[in-house]
């Protein structure tokens, strides 16, 4: 069975920081993998080498089969397409309308006059209202996305991944700035496609009861090596409080 994500003795260095130190993690279809560890322990970079934003100082990353390292551009904007970040930034474009922020999500599918073509006339627009929907931003489709709060724009991101709809979700702490209610319903609409279609979530989360109810293994990191890596079911109650508690 191939592995949606893979890496094996990755180790990423920035200047004098080792960030990642010989991680190995292979995720495989249908599984949903909450990645824990104190703050600089190395998440965000193992979810930046999984989406090929980072390359490796050493060892192998393979995304859905692929070496993106070794693809032409074509071949790594098909990728791409499959694979779906939320990041800790958001990396929303404030100016834009919240409809274009959201069809960003599906720009690498699309040819570069569809694209261009979209900011005037919104391409797709029954698949982005009815993700705004989801989020609860029906009424907001046409705001600059700079007005929106915080925790309304992290829901525009999650849009943008619905209308995406990618075989590998990548999310850097995607309910940060949600309530606990909303953080449920954002956490359901992220794993759920992708498990549908044979995929997996891998997910940066610091909320110990996220983890339990979304998903079904933890990969704990400490500083940049994996020092936890256990189904969710086999943690007893204290297990992970424990983790986040030695971890901070
Ligand atoms: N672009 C960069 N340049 C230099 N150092 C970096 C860079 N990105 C990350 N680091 C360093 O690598 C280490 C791991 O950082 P990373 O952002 O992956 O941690 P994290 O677990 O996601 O932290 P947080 O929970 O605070 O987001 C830290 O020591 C950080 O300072």
């Amino acid at each position: 069975m191939t592995a949606v994500l893979r890496l094996d003795g990755v180790t990423v260095r920035f200047g004098g920081t080792t960030a990642l130190a010989g991680v190995d993690l292979a995720v495989g279809p249908g599984e949903r993998v909450a990645v824990v560890g104190a703050s600089g322990a190395g998440k965000s970079t193992l979810l930046a080498v999984a989406n090929g934003a980072v390359p490796p100082t050493a060892g192998t990353v393979r995304v859905l089969g692929a070496d993106p390292a070794a693809l032409s551009g074509r071949e790594r904007r098909r990728l791409r397409a499959r694979v779906g970040t939320v990041h800790q930034a958001l990396e929303l474009v404030g100016r834009l309308r919240v409809v274009h922020d959201v069809n960003a999500g599906r720009l690498a599918q699309w040819s570069a006059a569809r694209a261009a073509w979209s900011l005037v006339r919104p391409q797709g627009l029954p698949e982005v209202l009815a993700a705004l929907e989801q989020v609860g931003l029906a009424d907001r489709a046409f705001e600059r996305t700079e007005r929106l709060s915080g925790g309304q724009r992290q829901r525009v991101a999650i849009a943008r991944l619905l209308v995406q709809q990618p075989d590998l979700v990548l999310a850097d702490e995607p309910a940060s700035a949600l309530d606990p209610v909303l953080a449920d319903r954002v956490l359901t609409l992220l794993g759920e496609p992708a498990l549908a279609r044979g995929g997996a979530l891998v997910a940066a989360l610091h909320d110990p009861g996220l983890v339990r109810r979304h998903c079904d293994r933890v990969v704990g990191l400490a500083e940049g090596r994996v020092v936890l890596d256990r189904p969710v079911a086999a943690l007893s109650a204290t297990d992970l409080a424990e983790f986040y508690g030695a971890a901070t």
